[in-house]
């Protein structure tokens, strides 16, 4: 039986075939996987620089290339049409990278054209203070070293360079700029993502070149894994895992809770999806479960949308529950209650505790004056302290540690703000009301008293959720190996918890990784958004600083744009233009977002773009459309077209979410930053454009946009 392994490049482009020559493709290789390559005429074009490359008939108009890997080992690089898929065979060499191990390619007709341009022999070449061996010490194929003799000038370098794999590219720069190799070797290894290391690589030996290259080749079990794979070719991430995301979603076994985190677009949800379906797929047909969780209804939304892309085996897939954290407590406390609850939202509460306030607990402040303690900051308090440790009596709330809350409260006045607290909480219960916070501190009681009903929990966006849902989540699994399953970004931080794990008994040491490679944004986008936070590090969930070093995009596009204005008309007007022109350009409208800081402009977004005959998508009524959303409202999306607007001072940061630096410093930098985190993850849902505006004076977080690295501006 032949074995298949696909290029990662061919995927998308079969994606974009006509549906007639998809089937003809997929009954082509289908016959290669299936048998041997009996079935089909393998044919060895004349003049083919590389004596393994082999096209085959797909239909009248195509052909498909495979690379023979040795034995009946065969790599399916592409399909195209007839005389561009003879070209290309004619013309590719492909060669394993002595330093790297894995499988490169390069255009040896355009490598021979520029040879013989070069005068035959050259006074003085660019490289020759390097020696050969130390060339090919760093990975540059040694069949190019008598060429690269001849080269004479930088200017024919970079000429030869563009027809060479990056890898040999950034040696040779490298080399031509005076680099010491050790710096040459850090960049050329960052390149690719290594499946193991190469130890003796074997020049000829193709196949393991291939199996090193995990990222971009992938092998094929079979013809069902095949027609898996065809099925969804955009989905890349379902096959070509970075060995990192392998290595960590498919152990075998973590000893405890494991944590991953990694910046925006590193791929977490994806690795924690692969990680959720290899447990499932391990459980006994005996009633055991896997729970996937997520910050909201509509992420778990998404994630049960791509379980199902991912998973194919309905037995599998049956023994995953993908459940928000909020509908997850609800469903506990509720659960045998005839009697429903209402969640508060923000207009009904905020009244009682304003009111809370004005009737209650007084202290002296900084200057000296009798102050009242304002509604956000008892609700802030019961949410922070007293919810957040479980606390239940007086008591207990005056011996509480108060970390992150800023200046000190006497126990006098703890008294005090425990009575106005509980005024608010009995008001609370009385009209049937409950937050989603207060319904997991319920909601972890009740659990912690039987019998954990998951074998595995996988929990996404972890770095927002509140210490009473890691309690909860604590109590749904029995701790052991594989418990939890964790997946956190401290620098998508919006909310106000700030989490150690260990203080809710989750502790992850020893089990941490960190994805660094972002799949989703340009190189240019990251860049800008990179520039909004601080720099500083952040604390991570497992109290250990995180820092984005390493955090990197592979792919590159245009800068982003920031347009600014002088009022809202004419900023609003210069989106609707802006979207025209995406939608124009065969954008999808549900491939756009939008983006603003606060609900009002949200709000006047919607309406100005249906006014231009928009659609605006609407989960409640079935809409598909552009998303507008707040900032908090795009967390864990992603758009091919973004816009983030009314980015004015004044707006963000959001004045009333900011405490004042007067008040207490710590918390106006906490918020601060926050609001900078905001941002951040609004920025890096783009995937390919982004364009931000303003009106009047700029906020204050924003960066300004610069040429990114090796970009043209
Ligand atoms: N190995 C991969 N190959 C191709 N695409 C990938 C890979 N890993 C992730 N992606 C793609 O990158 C994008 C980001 O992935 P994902 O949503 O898992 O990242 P994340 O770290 O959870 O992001 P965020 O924290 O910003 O929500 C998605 O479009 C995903 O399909």
């Amino acid at each position: 039986m032949a074995e298949l392994a696909i290029d990662r490049d061919f995927l998308p482009r079969y994606g974009a075939l006509p549906r007639a020559v998809q089937r003809a493709v997929f009954a082509a290789i289908g016959k290669f996987a299936e048998h041997t390559h009996a079935g089909l005429h393998l044919e060895k074009l004349t003049g083919a620089r590389d004596p393994n490359v082999r096209t085959f008939r797909v239909n009248n108009f195509y052909r498909g290339i495979v690379v023979a890997l040795g034995g009946a080992r065969f790599l399916l690089k592409d399909v195209l049409p007839h005389d561009d898929a003879n070209h290309y065979a004619t013309t590719r060499l492909f060669t394993v990278n002595h330093a790297l191990g894995i499988l490169e390619d390069r255009d040896q007709e355009r490598i021979e054209a520029f040879a013989s341009d070069l005068p035959a022999t050259a006074p003085a070449g660019v490289l020759d203070h390097v020696p050969g061996t130390e060339l090919t010490r760093l990975g540059v194929d040694p069949d190019l070293i008598p060429l690269l003799r001849r080269v004479n000038s930088e200017p024919q370098l970079l000429s030869l360079c563009k027809l060479l794999p990056e890898t040999q590219r950034t040696a040779l720069t490298g080399f031509a700029a005076g680099l010491p190799a050790d710096e040459i070797w850090r960049e050329v290894s960052g390149l690719v993502m290594l499946g193991e290391e190469p130890g003796d690589v074997d020049p000829r030996d193709l196949a393991a070149a291939a199996r090193r290259t995990p990222d971009r080749i992938a092998f094929v079990n079979g013809p069902i894994e095949l027609a898996a794979i065809l099925e969804h070719p955009f989905d890349l991430w379902r096959t070509f895992l970075h060995p990192t995301q392998r290595d960590v979603a498919y152990r075998d076994v973590y000893s405890g809770p494991a944590l991953l985190t990694g910046s925006a677009g590193t791929g977490k949800t994806v690795t924690g999806l692969h990680r959720a379906v290899f447990l499932a797929g391990r459980l006994p047909d005996d009633g055991g479960k896997v729970l996937l969780t997520t910050f909201t209804r509509a992420l778990a939304e998404a994630l049960d949308r791509q379980l199902d892309r991912l998973c194919d085996t309905p037995t599998v897939r049956a023994r995953i529950d993908v459940i928000s954290i909020d509908r997850l407590a609800y469903d506990i406390v509720t659960r045998g209650r005839r009697k429903k609850f209402t969640i508060g939202s923000d207009e009904v509460l905020d009244p009682l505790w304003a009111a809370a306030a004005a009737a209650g607990p007084t202290y002296q402040n900084r200057a000296g004056r009798i102050t009242k303690y304002g509604g956000a900051f008892l609700r802030r308090e019961w949410e922070q302290v007293i919810l957040a440790q479980g606390l239940t009596t007086v008591d207990a709330y005056r011996d509480a540690a108060r970390t992150g809350r800023g200046e000190g409260l006497r126990a006098a006045h703890r008294d005090q703000v425990w009575a106005a607290v509980q005024a608010v909480v009995d008001q609370m219960t009385a009209g049937g009301l409950r937050t989603h916070t207060q319904l997991a501190d319920e909601a972890a009681a009740i659990a912690g008293t039987g019998p954990a009903p998951y074998r595995h929990l996988v929990v996404d966006e972890g770095q927002d959720l509140h210490p009473a849902q890691w309690r909860l989540l604590r109590a749904l699994v029995a701790p052991g190996p594989n418990d939890m399953f964790l997946l956190a970004d401290p620098y998508q931080r919006i909310y106000d918890n700030q989490v150690s794990l260990a203080q809710v008994g989750i502790q992850v040491r020893g089990r941490t990784r960190r994805l660094t490679v972002n799949y989703r944004t340009t190189h240019e986008i990251l860049d800008l958004s990179v520039r909004v936070l601080s720099g500083d590090d952040t604390l991570g969930l497992d109290d250990e600083h995180d820092t984005l070093r390493g955090y990197r995009a592979v792919t590159h596009g245009g800068i982003p744009s920031i347009t600014t204005h002088t009022d809202r008309d004419g900023e609003l007007d210069a989106l609707i233009e802006q979207v025209g022109t995406w939608l124009d350009q065969g954008v999808e409208p549900h491939a756009i977002g939008v983006a603003a800081r606060t609900g009002r402009v949200v709000d006047v977004v919607s309406r100005t773009l249906q006014d231009a005959n928009i659609d605006v998508a609407d989960d409640k009524r079935g809409v598909i459309g552009v998303r507008v959303a707040t900032m908090h409202g795009m967390k864990g999306l992603e758009f091919r077209c973004l816009a983030v607007v009314g980015l004015d001072a004044g707006v963000l940061p959001a004045p009333n979410a900011v405490t004042s630096a007067a008040d207490d410093p710590h918390a106006h930098r906490q918020d601060l930053q926050r609001e900078r985190c905001l941002l951040f993850v609004a920025m890096t849902r783009a995937r390919d454009v982004l364009y931000l505006s303003y009106s009047g004076a700029p906020s204050t977080l924003l960066p300004t946009a610069r040429p990114a690295p090796g970009t043209a501006s």
